[in-house]
């Protein structure tokens, strides 16, 4: 049921653009919906997130305040979960921390000979709100992905958004919060959760960015506010591209194609190799492992729609369709991988050699899950500190320093008709003569 291709034949280029091709961004009608929340949240504050609350989680609320938890109430979670899961947790979170760390932008500047000043000051956001998914499956995984390196850029306030539909709240999601040291929890989801994010409610404070996955509803409410606040990315659904060389266990490449199909009907799982016999053994394989998974359907339909087995010429030619592809995860399973890294130019995150599952990435290894989508890891980046950090520049002039760099712009501005410029920077060359 997965389909098979080959990356010589002719034709090859057409059909993985259809494959490729994700189609599934938010339409007219989810716009025009998230549109009329939007307008409704900015113009009537905590009534109208109440009252779709209400309406979309079935939600027993009457006022804004009663969609606030309180710090007992992560702590009640933290002390409610099976201990294993919070040492995981925990685990987990250190090692998060410890990859967010060295990832840390730090002010720089240098002095000129005519003593002046230039540099970068870098500084945390202010605020910055975290979408955390609520509707269909939990992610406390996703939960310390997005707050953990907001806090290690030293962000003050992380305000998590999480809807609870009929009341029905994650503790684990919650003491993930609590772990990963999220300041302030509200049970609201959708875009009326991104739209008090956005503009702020009398209850929600408004913040600087939002970041966090979520389903159309969400990703549309972010596209639709970006400019009035900031946002991650907008993530489409998981993908995971791998590149083995006829030589790992075809169990092993099986169940990491389904590690990522097994998220969505729309995900992504392609696997490229030169041998067609080990095409064959994984397809095998898929279809001995499949019917025992519990989230089997998902998996076959995630399969059926968007998956392949690639057969390829060899390793360079894998190569340059994974540049082509641009994959949210990679997987190089082969003898010899780390040698090849410096080739590869466009993937989210890269596991190198057969033991590196991309499971590990999901949830522990310490770089981030949040990753670019869809192709867009030609041209972004997987979220870090540096999504929390901002840049100043910084311009101190010294006496000299003014007068010298005041001739350069007296000329520019009048070059540029600007006489206002060309005074200002006049006078500052007149002042040291
Ligand atoms: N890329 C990642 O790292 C990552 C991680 C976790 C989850 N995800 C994705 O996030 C998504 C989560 O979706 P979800 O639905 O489970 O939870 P969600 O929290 O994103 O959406 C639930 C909200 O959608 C709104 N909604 C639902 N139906 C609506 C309607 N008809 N009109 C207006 N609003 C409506 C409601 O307000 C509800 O609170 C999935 O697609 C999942 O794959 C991605
Ligand atoms: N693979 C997902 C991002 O593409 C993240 C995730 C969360 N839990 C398990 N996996
Ligand atoms: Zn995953």
């Amino acid at each position: 049921m997965i389909r098979r291709m080959n990356a010589r034949a002719a034709g090859f280029d057409r059909q993985l653009g259809e494959l490729l091709d994700w189609s599934g961004m938010a339409d007219d009608r989810v716009e025009g919906i998230v549109r009329e929340i939007l307008a409704d949240v900015r113009q009537r504050g905590d009534a109208a997130v109440v009252e779709h609350t209400r309406r979309l989680d079935r939600l027993e609320v009457t006022a804004a305040g009663e969609l606030e938890l309180s710090a007992e109430r992560l702590d009640a979670a933290l002390a409610a979960i099976p201990g294993d899961v919070r040492e995981a947790l925990e685990l987990a979170a250190e090692r998060l921390r410890a990859y967010a760390e060295r990832q840390k932008g730090e002010s720089w500047s240098y002095t000129e000979a005519n003593g002046n000043v230039l540099g970068q000051q870098v500084t945390p956001l202010d605020r910055v709100g975290l979408y955390v998914p609520g509707g269909k499956a939990a992610y406390p995984s996703s939960v310390l992905m997005n707050a953990i390196p907001a806090k290690v850029a030293g962000v003050e306030q992380v305000i998590m958004v999480v809807p609870t539909p009929d009341g029905v709240q994650n503790d684990t999601v919650l003491a993930a919060a609590r772990i990963a040291g999220v300041d302030r929890v509200f049970t609201v989801g959708g875009a009326q959760a991104v739209g008090a994010l956005a503009y702020g409610t009398e209850t929600i404070p408004a913040v600087d960015k939002i970041v966090g996955p979520g389903n159309i509803f969400v990703a549309a409410a972010k596209r639709e506010v970006f400019g009035q606040v900031g946002i991650d990315m907008i993530a489409g659904p998981s993908e995971i591209l791998i590149v083995c060389d006829g030589h790992t266990d075809p169990d092993w490449i099986a169940m990491d194609l389904f590690s990522q199909a097994e998220h969505d009907e729309q995900a992504q799982s392609i696997l490229l190799a030169h041998d067609p016999d080990f095409l064959d053994t994984v397809a095998a394989s898929i279809e001995r492992l499949l019917p025992d998974q519990p989230r089997a359907e998902i998996i076959a339909k995630a399969l059926e729609t968007r998956g392949a087995l690639i057969e390829v010429a060899d390793i360079d030619h894998a190569i340059e369709l994974v540049n082509r592809v641009a994959p949210e995860h990679l997987e190089l399973s082969f003898e010899g991988a780390e040698a090849r890294l410096g080739e590869i130019r466009n993937a989210g995150a890269i596991f190198v050699g057969r033991y590196t599952a991309e499971a590990l990435g999901d949830y522990c290894a310490g770089p981030n899950h949040v990753l670019p989508t869809s192709g867009t890891a030609r041209f972004s980046s997987p979220l870090g500190v540096y999504d929390f950090q901002k840049r100043s520049s910084i311009i101190h002039c010294s006496p000299a320093g003014a007068a010298e760099l005041g001739r350069i712009a007296d000329r520019l501005a009048r070059a540029e008709g600007l006489e206002a410029h060309a005074q200002s920077a006049r006078y500052r060359v007149e002042a040291e003569g």
